[in-house]
């Protein structure tokens, strides 16, 4: 094959655009935002920090109180979607199956509050926005009890767990949550915001665009590592087992969920922190053995991989089911969870797309039958 027939298979290294959302530096395991080391910014209101993502500058007081007014008024769900959603949801699809299939819609019977975007851009906030209650009515409707009264909070960690649970979540809970759902908010160009860029650029609405993302980040090698990698850790059982497991699934070519990572030369930032989070709110016994089961996974991981030609750790996905159980969430809604924080992202981007739009339409190598006469 020649260099100009070169398959870049996965698109490794391809640099397909510019972005000024996200830096992701693998090789040193940092990452920006909008120039911010996530580590400057995990301890603010998520608010503040998907305003950065999205808009490009920290709000200051005014403009972040409107935001939060702004999700609280937009993110309640008009009473007919809430039906035709509850409806859909008690078919008893995945959750992300569930949210895929009613993205666009959910930018249906917008409120009577804006932040004075394009129409395309509002259309996608509303989605964002309504997600949280989305998610917490599939949840009702999977468990058959109604769904909880639409909280007062504006704040968005606390709204998001109370619609969940319909209780006042603790300020450390509210802390942890929101702390988790900062670092998923955006990470170059992943594949699901990579999709949600594809879709721009044939300029169909930015509601298909989050849906179409939605759907990337169902794939257990992208989002779904959230639940499949608590799932191993069940399957583990013991951190005795760890090592035992990890050779196993090396030996089959089974993947180790919730580890290694396409940009990342060493750990992900982001999964130290989660790790941290995770011994924090993890208190009841089960959820401590976990966390211990995932720590023998991790070290035995490292252990066994050390004379791979890649470098393979940890990445955001590994220790984030423990923190996510911790709150109440079940794993089911792991990967949702993950969406109602991504999705700013994808919106960042969507903006950015198409403020210097080119049709996304790479090439293919021709490797089928050469042209040949018709019968
Ligand atoms: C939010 C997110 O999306 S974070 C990522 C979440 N996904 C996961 O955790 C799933 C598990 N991890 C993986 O499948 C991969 O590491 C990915 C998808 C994250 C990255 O994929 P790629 O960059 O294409 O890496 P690739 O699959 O080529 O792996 C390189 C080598 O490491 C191995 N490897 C990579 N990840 C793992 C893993 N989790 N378990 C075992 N081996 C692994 C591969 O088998 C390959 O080995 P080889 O060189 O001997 O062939
Ligand atoms: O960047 C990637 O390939 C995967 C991703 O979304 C993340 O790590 O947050």
């Amino acid at each position: 094959m020649s260099e100009s027939t070169h398959v870049h298979k996965g698109l490794e290294g391809v640099i397909a655009d510019t972005t000024s959302v996200s830096l992701v530096d693998g090789a040193a395991g940092r990452l920006y935002y909008r120039g911010y080391a996530v580590e400057t910014l995990v301890n603010k209101r998520f608010a503040e920090v998907m305003h950065l993502v999205v808009f490009g500058e920290l709000p200051d007081a005014g403009r972040l109180e409107e935001v939060e007014e702004y999700l609280w008024v937009a993110g309640r769900l008009p009473p007919d979607l809430a039906r035709s959603l509850r409806q859909i949801a008690r078919h008893g699809e995945h959750p992300m199956a569930t949210l895929q299939s009613i993205a666009s819609l959910l930018a249906n019977e917008p409120p009577a509050i804006s932040l004075g975007r394009t129409q395309q851009e509002e259309e996608a906030l509303i989605v964002a926005a309504r997600l949280p209650a989305a998610i917490a009515m599939i949840h009702a409707a999977l468990q058959d009890h109604p769904e909880h009264r639409y909280p007062v909070s504006r704040r968005y960690g606390e709204r998001y767990l109370q619609l969940l649970h319909g209780r006042c979540p603790t300020a450390a809970e509210v802390s942890a949550f929101e702390s988790t759902q900062i670092l998923q908010l955006d990470h170059g160009f992943n594949a699901s915001t990579f999709t949600a860029r594809v879709v721009t650029s044939t300029l169909a609405p930015a509601t298909s665009a989050l849906s179409a993302a939605m759907g990337a980040l169902y794939g257990p090698l992208h989002g779904a590592a959230d639940q499949q990698a608590l799932e191993m850790a069940f399957e583990v059982g013991e951190p005795e087992r760890a090592r035992e497991f990890v050779a196993q699934c090396l030996a089959t070519g089974r993947k180790v969920m919730g580890m290694g990572h396409r940009e990342y030369r060493v750990v992900d930032p982001r999964s130290r922190m989660i790790r941290a989070l995770a011994q924090q709110v993890a208190r009841v016994p089960d959820h401590v053995k976990l966390l211990d089961v995932l720590s023998a996974v991790d070290e035995a991981f490292i252990e066994q991989t050390r004379e791979k030609r890649r470098t393979l750790r940890a990445n955001l996905e590994f220790y984030k089911g423990v923190v996510y159980l911790a709150l109440g969430i079940p794993k089911e809604f792991f990967t949702a969870s993950f969406a109602a924080a991504r999705v700013f992202g994808w919106i960042a981007h969507v903006i950015e797309q198409r403020q210097d739009n080119r049709i996304i339409r790479p090439a293919a190598h021709y490797v089928g039958p050469a042209p040949r006469e018709s019968v």
